[in-house]
């Protein structure tokens, strides 16, 4: 699905990610882990375009997608979630989904000052869109809750849910299960596996070892931005250059 061909990115005398190379498989849970700094965000700012990389190429679906937008790498199904979810906080859940999808839509100014068909019949594929997205993370029982007024685990389903009213094909979550308790966190698993199973390629950032182990058919590690490993939850557990730049021996057994 993503072929990434020895990416670099330079923050000045910095190599955030340095000669990175490996596949993102379609219909699997990718996982990327490594210590604070490795350059896990600053790999999937790359993939979503958000930066232009230093040197080396990426692949979607064929198509080198390297010097796209980010608006027009989401247009072609890469879609992503934050470490924190910015949330319009005085509105309602079901109000933040329309606008983060209206966000993601083509209207311009000229359609919104006449109120063109066009605009209502998006509008109504919006909403549609919303209420659907929130049915499938579970959420529909708080749509017209405030988003100031949920939990933290409440927050990152919404943050699934605006990533996926984007109809994506890649979903690129950014430590989906920071924060939240060990219980939330297996709900959270389990609502990932149901995208996979949904037909949805998934890519994750997670600190948490439990969850990655169980949850993840691939690993890629970073150490210093470099690739130190890729496998198997079981290949990487037995890895020692994994172990010693990130599980530690207390990690070994997880
Ligand atoms: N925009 C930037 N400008 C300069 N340096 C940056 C920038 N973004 C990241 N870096 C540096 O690149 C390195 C990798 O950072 P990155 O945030 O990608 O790591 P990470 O693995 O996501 O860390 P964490 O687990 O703490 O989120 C760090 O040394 C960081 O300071």
């Amino acid at each position: 699905m993503l072929k990434i061909d020895h990416l670099t990115k330079r923050f000045g005398g910095l190599a955030a990610v340095n000669d990175v190379s490996t596949t993102i498989e379609t219909g699997k849970i990718n996982a990327i882990i490594g210590p604070n700094g490795a350059g896990k965000t600053t790999f999937f700012n790359l993939i979503s375009c958000v930066h232009r990389p230093t040197s080396g190429t990426i692949t979607f679906e064929g198509r080198d997608v390297t010097s796209l937008r980010t608006d027009e790498v989401a247009r072609l199904g890469v879609a992503r979630t934050f470490q924190t979810t910015a949330l319009f906080d005085g509105a309602t859940v079901l109000d933040n989904l329309i606008v983060g999808h209206r966000l993601r839509t083509h209207s311009g100014l000229f359609d919104v000052l006449r109120g063109s068909s066009r605009l209502r019949e998006e509008e109504r594929i919006c909403r549609e869109k919303a209420r659907a997205a929130l049915d499938f993370v579970g959420l529909s029982h708080i749509a017209q809750r405030l988003a100031g007024d949920i939990t933290q685990e409440e927050r990152k389903r919404v943050a699934f849910a605006l990533a996926l009213a984007t109809d994506p094909k890649l979903l690129l979550l950014d430590e989906p299960a920071g924060g939240v308790n060990p219980e939330e966190t297996l709900g959270l698993a389990e609502l990932i596996r149901k995208m996979v199973r949904h037909g949805l390629t998934v890519c994750l950032i997670e600190h948490k070892m439990n969850m990655i182990m169980s949850l993840a058919d691939k690993i890629l590690v970073l150490s210093y931005g470099e690739k130190i490993a890729e496998g198997t939850p079981a290949e990487i557990r037995a890895n020692p250059a994994v172990i010693d730049a990130y599980l530690g021996s207390d990690h070994a057994g997880v």
